[in-house]
């Protein structure tokens, strides 16, 4: 078998002290120098216990069920009743339901080291909620009965309570943008979220131009809290991208009155509570202010911002280094933007960007651009958080903002993004079942990437077709449907054993563990490396057979360049992890008993994986051994008699809430539609009669198209599971392959509705 490095588990920037005094993520520009992190077992560092103290649930008239769905989704079972003063001893496991008129009577004698309160708020009975509760709990979720986003819910509570962590995630990518969405009403965007966000790895929520109307065609002065926080609920429920709440100032192009800084202080620590993943708080407010929006950022993360339309500032300037040290002080994120006149300022503001990463390595990440037609040549440069828009918004949000595809097709004109061969690599059989080349063709066109995509056929056996497709010139990367094993990609593979020197491809931790390999990525060298190739490796392929029907993508020119190292990774775990996280936190799975069903490890290994980051206590496991790498640190059992099936059977009658693993909370099944009966009778041993409230989960990773008759997914649904498919994991699969591959997000909504199906 071929040498292979390692990617190291857990890359994660390390988080050195800020000038500040307190940790933050590294500088995203690190990161170019640094191996980027892959396909660890994270969300960031991972799912985590996060915040451990009694969850409250405050809830309004005759919305007692609210509790019941915030238990489930965090795994715990739940109580109503009774008040702040017991509520404190119940322990970790109980979710407590107080009714909001009986809250507001004890609230403020809560023992805060013991209580995390919520103040659950149905928007139909009424805006705004009690505004006492609002200031008394630790956060609000707003929320619409009918339709009811049980995802919505499901985010708020992993983010607020500290179980994902989206800013360590975004930090590791090597670029970021946001859009700026700029409607006076959120709703008229929902219709088309999902081309919007296309590109964007976070919302910006304008609010200072939201246009509240009072019903006589005039408008509020600034919009309400009310009005400000059915706009944040309304977007959320519709994008899973991470949202910036910004209220910008007259004075920066924005439409909040400055008279009274302490406005700004209400909203945005109202979305803190609201569990805003971003808070755009402004330089110009007044230290205190500031102070306390960081201190009290639970989960949130803050992005100081400084704007100057003066047309007077100057890069290279002490003024400059001051607002730059002033911002990092209480910052997770430093924006400083300016109007320039001069295109030779936009060198200024790289030496700017250079120098204070040097001279300060520990500040937060530095998002800068310039404004203005002059200035848009440093937002094709700058790689923190670049503001975008997009053509469907009714006006752009600031001079000289650019659109990703617009920023991208500069990049490839300037040279810096040149254009690659990116493979789809199926086997004869999976070729006609997964038409994604349309998709990707729609993908790289609406992100205005240079890149040719082509699937291909490999041919049965041996990795040889394979290579042939990676020792190109202009190789960008690959995805491999079907999986491959490493062995059988790297066995005997000259090719891949001389890459890096004789050392090998990269593995990542995933992959590693896994043993299959899904993507392909390429990682280019610096030129400084250019002679660490292998005198032994091939400078020209074997010339495929299918080389006719390739040739017409691209140049397909033999010869990977020397410098070039190839990252063998697998996606497949992170599309499991995700779809199985939708609807659920990750603490739902957190010490609780899974099953697993496959016909040979390898069908199994990337499930395994993602149960294992998800803490599960305890894999049951059909049809299939457990490779000794994977089975580390996980307690696992075959089911190999119908009596260990009963004993897991009566670990519990759902495994919530008791104590040890319990009976399984949920069933993957990577069995083949031929072993549908099979599947369909565990689901019915293990399955929890439904009420709703005690919903444990079922994952088909088999390819069934249409429901059918004896259809597993059909009776686990009878049978108390929420059932997720194929279908969702290859999206989610699809959205990680392609940052992978080019560095970009594109929604899991917007996979969905490319692949003709819509999701909301
Ligand atoms: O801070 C910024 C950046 C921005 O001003 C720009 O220049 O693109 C646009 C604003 O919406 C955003 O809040």
């Amino acid at each position: 078998m071929a040498a292979v490095q390692q990617l190291e588990p857990l890359p994660t920037p390390a988080r050195p002290q800020s000038i500040n005094g307190t940790t933050h993520a590294m500088a995203i520009d690190m990161a170019e120098s640094l191996p980027p992190p892959r396909s660890n077992i994270t969300f960031g560092r991972g799912p985590r216990g996060g915040d451990t103290r009694t969850v409250v649930i405050v809830y309004g008239p005759s919305q007692e069920k609210i509790v019941s769905v915030f238990a489930e989704v965090l795994g715990k079972s739940h109580r109503l009743g009774g008040s702040f003063k017991d509520a404190g001893r119940e322990g970790k496991d109980l979710v407590v339901g107080i009714e909001a008129a009986v809250a507001s009577s004890d609230i403020a004698t809560r023992d805060k080291e013991s209580v995390v309160v919520i103040n659950a708020h149905c928007t139909g009975l009424g805006m705004p909620p009690d505004v006492f509760l609002s200031a008394q709990c630790d956060y609000e979720f707003l929320y619409t009965e009918t339709p009811f986003f049980r995802r919505d819910l499901a985010r708020f509570i992993s983010h607020t309570l500290g179980q994902i962590n989206h800013h360590e995630t975004l930090m590791a990518k090597p670029r970021t943008y946001f859009i700026s969405t700029t409607f006076p009403d959120v709703r008229a965007a929902l219709p088309n979220i999902d081309i919007l966000t296309v590109g964007s790895d976070a919302v910006e929520i304008r609010v200072d131009l939201l246009k509240e109307p009072l019903g006589d065609g005039a408008f509020s002065k600034i919009p309400s809290l009310s009005y400000v926080g059915e706009q944040v609920m309304l977007l959320r429920q519709r994008t899973e991208l991470p949202i910036i709440f910004t209220t910008r100032c007259t004075e920066e192009n924005g439409k909040f009155p400055m008279d009274d800084a302490n406005l700004y202080y209400e909203y945005l620590y109202r979305a803190i509570q609201w569990g805003v993943e971003y808070i755009d708080v402004e330089l110009w407010l007044p230290e205190t202010i500031r102070r306390r929006l960081y201190e009290q950022r639970g989960n949130s993360r803050i992005m100081s911002a400084f704007h100057d339309f003066s047309g007077t500032f100057k890069w290279p300037s002490k003024r400059a280094e001051s607002i730059f040290l002033e911002s990092a002080r209480y910052a997770d994120i430093i924006k400083m933007i300016a109007i320039i006149s001069d295109h030779n300022e936009n060198f200024e503001l790289e030496y700017f960007r250079s120098k204070t990463r040097a001279e300060y390595p520990d500040a937060p990440p530095l998002s800068a651009v310039n404004m203005g037609e002059t200035g848009q040549f440093s937002r094709t440069l700058n790689k923190v958080f670049t503001p975008i828009t997009h053509p469907l918004l009714p006006i752009i949000a600031a001079p000289g903002q650019l659109s990703a595809a617009e920023i991208n097709q500069a990049l490839a004109l300037l040279g810096q993004l040149p254009k690659k061969d990116i493979y789809g690599i199926s086997s004869p059989s999976t070729r006609s079942a997964t038409p994604q080349a349309p998709f990707y063709e729609k993908c790289f066109n609406e992100l205005g990437l240079p890149h040719h995509f082509a699937v291909v056929e490999r041919q049965q056996k041996g990795p040889g077709c394979i290579e042939t497709w990676c020792n190109q010139r202009n190789f960008g990367g690959a995805y491999l449907n079907p999986a491959v094993s490493i062995t059988a990609l790297t066995a005997g593979s000259r090719f891949f054993s001389g890459l890096n020197n004789g050392a090998g491809p990269v593995l990542s931790e995933a992959a590693r563990l896994i043993g299959m390999i899904d993507t392909i990525v390429v990682r280019p060298g610096s030129s400084s490396s250019a002679s660490s190739a292998p005198a032994s490796m091939p400078s020209s392929p074997p010339r495929h057979p299918n080389s006719e029907s390739f040739g017409q993508y691209g140049s397909a020119q033999p010869g990977l360049p020397h410098n070039t190292s190839l990252v063998l990774d697998n996606s497949s775990w992170k599309g499991i992890l995700s779809t199985l996280t939708r609807d659920f936190a990750p603490s739902a799975y957190f010490g609780r008993a899974a099953v697993v069903l496959a016909s040979s490890a390898d069908d199994a290994a990337s499930a395994l994986f993602a149960l294992k980051a998800l803490k599960v206590g305890k894999i049951y496991t059909v049809g299939f051994k457990t490779p000794p790498a994977l089975a580390r640190d996980l307690v696992i059992e075959p089911f190999n008699s119908l009596e260990s099936l009963q004993r897991a059977r009566m670990m519990g009658s759902d495994g919530a809430g008791v104590a040890g693993v319990g009976s399984p909370f949920v069933v993957v099944s990577a069995l083949g539609p031929e072993k549908a009966n099979l599947v369909a009778m565990l689901v019915r041993v293990f399955g929890s009669r439904g009420s709703a409230n005690t919903r444990k989960v079922f994952l088909d990773l088999a390819d069934g198209s249409a429901p059918r008759r004896g259809d597993p997914a059909l009776i686990a649904e009878q049978s108390g599971f929420a059932a997720y498919g194929a279908a969702d994991v290859t999206a989610f699969t699809m959205v990680e392959t392609l940052r992978l591959l080019v560095g970009q997000n594109v929604p899991y909504s917007f996979v969905r509705l490319a692949s003709g199906r819509a999701l909301f």
